[in-house]
């Protein structure tokens, strides 16, 4: 009996420990999940998507070592032997990924690929380019905010300064579900993206700015081109391009680039590479059939609207950047950018050894500004833009932040024609992130061709409607190119040892040769 009795309150204690040791694991999860961030603003439905630190997730090393189901790998399976020996590990994921490719979607198997879900620093507080105010931030407020503060507080709606007719009455809370998707895509923007390729707030955005009433246009100041800022009834804005000259016409040999018109199709085409290639930039453009009319001294009115012939005018739409009051972003002269003079050449066009001296010069000396650069060099050949005299970035941030890719409106000018010189950055420093190289290596596999990829992803554009937003012999130009971008990297390996930088050390952490 007094056995029993030990045996039982023994058992006791072995139950209690373990609710013990259960609770403590949920209170530490539940801990986890509210402190470690990995996203400015994730909704639910892509949380398994991309965010997450290299050291604590597991799900991207899974979906590398998964066994195959079957072995009809064949032709792909042997290009990737060919690939560069110390990637064997991340191109026998690539193997695994391509069983399932057949059949199946080419874009979604490059977005599902490994190399697609790379994980990203766990994202810090000033991380996020904007956020909402918290409690304790209402708390700690003034006294003299007390009132509106505790609205906040309360999670009422936020309370529009502006009385302008025609806007929507504001009923954004907190809650994320509440807010328009322009606002999610701000709040969204971090140091190391603009927003998530996974996001399906992308899709809502797109279809916002196609379909959203337009309240008011302005002429937008700045920049050479004519264009428009466009005021949306829930407070959203967007930048027009208006089509200027047929999609299909190749730019004049005999133009001098700078003199070329901008394309509306080039910008939106521009996004939809960005998104395929680095990620790291751009933001989401696309179109409107829409008649509008403008604020200037003349034809002014809605009397005489600016048309398409003969009911719709194609344009590209891009969502616009926070308000730079919110906002400052820094603009920063590419060193490698043209002279925008007929006569003369620029530096970097005469002197062969001018990385070194980019790489002297701040912020070129230090982080991985060079190659985020050089990134940007190779979407710029890709699609052949030779007019990214600047770059921009969110002055928040300081120089540990992407580069934006703003105004692409001069690329895809020419198929018939590559212009190497763009990929001088390239070229003259011989150096490429790894995760940029593997992912290039990738898209000139068949199973995942950068001109079918691309194909799929911009017959997901609201314009494809009209007509296809790149004619075919542009979608060849772009695997031609890529195809000298991979010769370019291996030209550079064969003269020097470092040309791969490994920015996905902890990441394939079992990788046999290190870089
Ligand atoms: N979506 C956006 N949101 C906020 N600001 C933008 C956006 N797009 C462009 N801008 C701002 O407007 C400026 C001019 O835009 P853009 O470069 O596209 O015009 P452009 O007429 O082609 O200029 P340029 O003649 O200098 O090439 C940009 O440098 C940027 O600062
Ligand atoms: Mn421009």
């Amino acid at each position: 009996m007094v056995r029993q009795n030990v045996g039982w309150s023994t058992r006791s204690i072995y139950l209690a420990l373990a609710c013990l040791s259960l609770t403590l694991h949920l209170l530490l999860a539940i801990f986890c999940l509210s402190v470690l961030q990995t996203a400015c603003v994730l909704p639910a439905s892509s949380f398994h998507s991309t965010l997450s630190s290299p050291r604590m997730d597991t799900r991207h090393h899974q979906s590398f070592s998964h066994s195959p189901s079957s072995s009809d790998a064949s032709s792909s399976s042997h290009e990737l032997k060919s690939s560069p020996q110390n990637d064997k590990q991340t191109l026998t994921g690539a193997r695994n990924v391509i069983q399932k490719v057949n059949g199946r979607s080419k874009l979604e198997s490059l977005f599902n690929h490994p190399l697609y879900n790379l994980p990203h620093p766990q994202l810090q507080e000033d991380d996020c380019l904007l956020r909402v105010k918290t409690d304790e931030d209402a708390e700690d407020a003034g006294s003299e905010d007390e009132e509106r503060e505790g609205d906040i507080k309360n999670d009422s709606e936020w309370q529009s300064a502006s009385q302008e007719e025609g806007y929507d009455k504001v009923t954004w809370t907190r809650d994320v579900e509440t807010h328009p998707p322009w606002l999610r895509f701000h709040l969204g923007i971090s140091r190391w993206e603009l927003y998530n390729r996974k996001d399906p707030n992308l899709a809502q955005l797109t279809h916002y700015l196609a379909t959203q009433r337009i309240l008011s246009v302005v002429q937008k100041t700045g920049g050479t081109q004519l264009k428009l800022l466009l005021s949306f009834p829930n407070y959203g804005q967007a930048l027009l391009k208006p089509m200027k000259q047929s999609r299909d016409a190749e730019t004049d040999v005999n133009l001098f680039y700078f003199s070329d018109f901008e394309r509306h199709n080039a910008e939106i085409a521009a996004f939809h590479l960005d998104r395929l290639y680095c990620n790291r930039s751009l933001l989401s453009l696309h179109f409107g059939n829409i008649c509008f009319y403008g604020q200037c001294e003349s034809y002014c009115s809605t009397e005489h609207p600016v048309c398409g012939q003969p009911h719709a005018l194609e344009v590209s739409l891009a969502v616009m950047l926070p308000d730079l009051s919110l906002a400052p972003r820094r603009s920063w002269r590419s060193p490698w950018r043209r002279s925008y003079s007929r006569t003369k050449l620029a530096r970097w066009q005469k002197d062969p050894a001018y990385c070194n001296k980019v790489k002297q010069t701040p912020p070129y000396n230090h982080g991985t500004r060079l190659l985020d650069l050089i990134d940007m060099a190779v979407l710029d050949f890709l699609m052949s833009n030779m007019d990214r005299h600047h770059y921009e970035t969110f002055e928040k941030f300081g120089n540990e932040t992407f580069l934006l890719h703003l105004d692409n409106g001069r690329a895809f000018g020419r198929h018939s024609r590559d212009e190497p010189s763009i990929l001088a950055p390239l070229q003259q420093c011989c150096r490429i992130r790894r995760s940029t190289f593997l992912r290039l290596h990738l898209l000139s596999l068949p199973d995942f061709r950068l001109s079918d990829v691309m194909r799929e992803s911009l017959a997901q554009d609201p314009l494809a409607g009209v007509a296809p937003l790149l004619s075919e012999p542009h979608l060849t130009a772009l695997d031609r190119r890529l195809a000298t971008v991979l010769k370019v990297v291996q030209t550079c390996q064969d003269w020097q040892s470092d040309v791969i930088y490994n920015d996905m050390e902890g990441y394939d952490e079992h990788d046999q040769h290190p870089d």
